[in-house]
């Protein structure tokens, strides 16, 4: 293969079309990134080893997390990679069980467990890349679910085909691999769970277009300072091993469920802290349990921990998503409230309120007045000056006239070029004066491309007892019709 080929393997460049690639990035760098990523699976895998609870069987398995990200992110170009660590892995096995297996075994088994592992991972990435592109902007709950849901269905698919690979190539017997599918199971979940958005979040730092995938967290924000963050995990660590130490010094079983308690610090987390320093502190929370219960031989309690850590990390994601759940509500409501050009109240929003204050200013027999106004000749400002020109005029009228109001005048926008303002406590004699005031500021307005002097016309009306917004709008609107016949420029 040629070093060309191999750069446009690892760019994932469509060799086909022949181009040279545009990218910056040499072979040296590229080759770099994989055999980083190489590393760090298998330094993930031996950590894992380390906290093996029975054989194969861990209390979480990390490099089921990288794997997953790195198919998320980098597609099937995370394979051979991947394959690598999986071949060594099963080579470094032997060596540690000293079970003496001959190597063409040995790579027979390493090729089939890292066709598990890998046919696994990459089969869950890719129908997660595929949700995401089409619902991320729907909602982060659903893309949460998505990886949830995929999270577990993927490792367990992992776990049956590993351990019947395993009991296949013979490392295991067929009983051992009924009895450990389900703690592989969850070791692998937890891994999953944990590290893969911890992982995406790390790589979005480089690769920008990943962060959609993100729907909305903030991996780089980080909103308190660093010493409260320590402190908090400080707290969480402690509060950890002190129910691990508890655990391991009182002999009932129900003690370790105490860890279920921890949800609370790791929430307060989610809640205060940004989706970054969120995912470390629940990589240190797993870390941390899966440490206590290798080093205090809580081994007989070892599945209540990993579903604490499934439990807590599910319920960390859906915590994490509901500032930005809120943030779009109130982005909603914005749009929906106000005008998008000129700020001022939607039509609808204007109705809604206005509504309100005529039913309580008919309540308590006060005068309410409406205004409807036009800006004049307004298409043929659009055509002569163009629409850029257009949009300016609305937008100044719209401010210079809201700031001139009082906080009790509801002004919005009716439509086009046509402006409504309710004026509470505002007789007719009132309305007319306000109105004249208004139109006389418009004529005010200097526009730099606008070589025409601005005008209004308006219609103006004080709401008789019992009269409602629709029927008040039909016969404001039939006064500005007038004030138009009339000549415009002018109250009616
Ligand atoms: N620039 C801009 N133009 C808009 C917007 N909304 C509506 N228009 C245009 O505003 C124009 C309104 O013109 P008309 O209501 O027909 O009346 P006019 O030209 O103001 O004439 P008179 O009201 O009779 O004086 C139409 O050409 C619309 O296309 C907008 O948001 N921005």
């Amino acid at each position: 293969m040629s070093m060309y080929r191999l750069q446009q393997l690892l760019l994932n460049r469509d060799s086909a079309s022949g181009d040279k690639p545009k990218d910056s990035r040499s072979l040296a760098t590229l080759l770099f990134r994989h055999l980083l990523l190489l590393f760090i699976w298998l330094g993930l895998w031996r950590v894992a080893v380390l906290m093996e609870y029975a054989p194969h069987a861990s209390i979480w398995f990390p490099p089921a997390g990288l794997s997953f990200a790195a198919f998320l992110v980098m597609g099937l170009r995370a394979l051979p990679v991947l394959m690598v660590g999986s071949i060594l892995s099963t080579f470094w096995v032997d060596n540690m069980y000293q079970m003496q297996q001959g190597w063409q075994q040995l790579l027979y088994s390493g090729l089939m467990f890292g066709f598990a592992h890998c046919m696994s991972y990459w089969l869950g990435a890719a129908l997660l890349r595929r949700w995401i592109g089409q619902g991320v902007s729907e909602g982060l709950p659903r893309m949460i679910t998505g990886f949830l849901v995929l999270g577990a269905l993927t490792s367990l698919l992992a776990a049956l085909t590993g351990t019947q690979i395993l009991a296949a190539s013979g490392m295991i017997g067929m009983q051992e691999a009924g009895s450990i599918w389900l703690p592989w199971w969850i070791g692998d979940l937890a891994g999953t769970l944990v590290l893969t958005p911890l992982f995406i979040g790390l790589l979005s730092w480089r690769y920008p277009d990943i962060q959609s995938w993100l729907g909305g967290l903030n991996f780089q924000a980080s909103n308190s300072e660093r010493s409260g963050f320590i402190g908090k995990l400080a707290l969480c660590a402690s509060l950890l091993s002190l129910i691990m130490l508890l655990a391991s010094h009182f002999p009932y079983p129900e003690v370790s469920f105490a860890v279920f308690f921890l949800i609370i610090p790791q929430m307060w987390i989610v809640c205060t802290e940004s989706a970054f320093r969120a995912a470390i502190s629940l990589a240190v929370f797993s870390i941390l349990t899966a440490v206590w219960v290798a080093s205090l031989g809580l081994m007989d309690q070892a599945l209540v921990y990993q579903f604490a850590i499934c439990v807590i990390a599910a319920s960390a994601y859906f915590g994490l998503a509901v500032p930005v759940l809120m943030a779009r509500n109130q982005m909603l409501q914005r749009l929906a409230f106000r005008d998008s050009l000129t700020g001022i109240m939607s039509r609808q929003h204007f109705f809604d309120q206005a509504g309100e204050e005529i039913r309580r200013s008919h309540r308590y027999r006060h005068p309410v007045s409406l205004l409807l106004f036009d800006i004049d000749h307004f298409k043929q400002i659009n055509d002569q000056f163009g629409h850029a020109c257009g949009d300016e005029v609305l937008q100044k009228a719209a401010s210079c006239i809201e700031q001139t109001l009082r906080e009790s005048d509801l002004f919005g926008r009716f439509g086009g070029d046509e402006f409504m303002l309710l004026l509470p406590n505002i007789d007719f004699a009132r309305a007319v004066e306000t109105a004249e005031r208004l139109r006389r500021l418009l004529g005010d307005i200097r526009i730099d491309k606008l070589e025409l002097r601005l005008s209004g016309s308006f219609g103006a009306i004080q709401l008789q007892q019992d009269e409602t917004l629709t029927q008040a709008l039909e016969r404001v609107d039939s006064k500005l019709l007038q004030a138009k016949r009339a000549g415009r420029n002018r109250v009616n």
